[in-house]
């Protein structure tokens, strides 16, 4: 059994470098830029009026000014600036070249052509050109691109990106007793999750997924999904890890050659984990139950395949109280299924009594996983403790 932390890094090395993928913006949103994009404009690309109202010198004083023209955004005014003038303009118009101040309309009274200010603000409502971005700045390769980044992309007349390709994902449940969501489960049979869940967490760090057909519990059964997902960057297997006679993904992951990172680690739950590479692609085999498989889930597969976009791949930690005492851990690291609540200082943290890898509808309560070392000795309740938030923060 190998330690959690080296084994996560272990996974990590498994990881392929980010592919390069050429995306136009309306497809580019939550990937990462893997090469810098450059403005190939300036924005504003004029002295733009940032009110409706009138362009003016500030050399005039109150006026009275006579309105000469009009600039509308879109349709600039292209007259030659006069003293004792303004310009009649509206937000986003180019501001015409001698005026040097917008003054709001509501501060203004029109008659005719003539207009009188009554409050002159201290703001030129100008922005002036090139105080966003100028041509030629750059957004350096590695940011994760949210919606603004988007919109400045498309500012800067970029429009397309190259981007990390989404990993592609092949998971696959394994297991005589399994039948498909929707169906009548016969005698001694259930329904398959662990493969919705995982693909849900795979998909939520950023992959393309692929669910294989429910592989049954013989080598033929199994050896037929793995050709089926060759070509994907990660398989990920569900169930038969383990020890039992018909957990057989270490045997056939074995005939096919891969090439093992590790099985078994200091880790509740999920003790039977194991990693490798199986040829151009990584492995992962997680366990069949369905918390360890999703917490196997959430501590492995979702940073490996954060890993092969760019993304950071580690989990922060943050601190919290505990509710409760909670008593000495043994040999292995473990991953309690808790609750937050709000605390004083920190948050306070309440793991559930129950903490049997099998129950779902824990699993599905809690917002947190509170780390405990191993050999970690008894501690009070307020003890300072470290969790993983659940929801994803990296
Ligand atoms: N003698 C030992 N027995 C077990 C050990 C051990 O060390 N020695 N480890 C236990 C631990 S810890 C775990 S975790 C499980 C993991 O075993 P497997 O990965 O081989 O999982 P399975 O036996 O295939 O299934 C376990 C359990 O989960 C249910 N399951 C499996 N797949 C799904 C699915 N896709 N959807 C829903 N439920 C699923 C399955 O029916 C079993 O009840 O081994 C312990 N045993
Ligand atoms: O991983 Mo088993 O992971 O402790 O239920």
């Amino acid at each position: 059994m190998i330690p959690v932390p080296e084994a996560l890094s272990r996974v990590l090395a498994l990881a392929h470098a980010p592919r390069p993928e050429i995306l136009p913006l309306d497809r580019a949103a939550d990937r990462v830029l893997l090469e810098p994009a450059t403005a190939r404009l300036t924005q504003p690309p004029f002295d733009a009026a940032a009110m409706d109202g009138y362009a003016l010198r500030r050399a005039d004083g109150d006026g009275p000014l006579r309105v000469i023209g009009e600039a509308a955004a879109g349709h600039p005014w292209r007259g030659q600036v006069q003293p004792g003038s303004a310009i009649r303009i509206f937000t986003g118009a180019p501001v015409p070249e001698g005026y040097d101040c917008v003054a709001m309309q509501e501060n203004v009274t029109r008659d005719g052509d003539e207009i009188r200010i009554h409050t002159l603000s201290p703001n030129d409502n100008i922005r002036l050109r090139g105080n966003d971005f100028a041509a030629g700045d750059v957004i350096a390769a590695g940011r994760h691109l949210g919606a603004p980044d988007i919109g400045l992309l498309a500012a800067m007349n970029v429009p397309q990106v190259t981007v990390a390709a989404r990993p592609r994902v092949a998971i696959m449940a394994g297991g005589d007793e399994l039948v498909r969501p929707g169906t009548d489960p016969a005698d001694g049979q259930i329904i398959c999750s662990n493969d919705l869940a995982i693909a849900a967490l795979a998909q939520e760090a950023g992959a393309e997924v692929t669910i294989l057909p429910i592989a049954r519990d013989t080598e033929a059964s199994l050896r037929d999904n793995f050709s089926t997902a060759q070509g994907s960057d990660l398989i990920v297997t569900i169930g038969g890890a383990s020890v039992g006679d018909h957990d057989l993904i270490g045997k056939v992951t074995g005939d096919l050659g891969m090439e093992r990172a590790f099985y078994k680690l200091a880790m509740r739950p999920g003790k039977p984990l194991m990693a490798g590479r199986l040829g151009d692609g990584a492995m992962l085999g997680l366990p069949g139950n369905p918390v360890s498989a999703i917490v196997c889930g959430i501590l492995f597969m979702q940073p490996l395949i954060r890993r092969m976009q760019g993304l950071p791949a580690r989990h922060l930690t943050r601190r919290a109280r505990l509710a409760h005492p909670v008593r000495a851990e043994g040999e292995r690291q473990h991953y309690l299924r808790a609750r937050l609540s709000e605390g004083d200082d920190l948050p306070r943290i309440d793991p559930f009594g129950d903490q049997d890898s099998a129950r779902l509808g824990l699993m599905a309560q809690a917002d947190a996983l509170l780390i405990r070392p191993a050999g970690d000795p008894a501690r009070n309740a307020g003890d300072v403790v470290e969790y993983i938030p659940l929801g994803g923060d990296f």
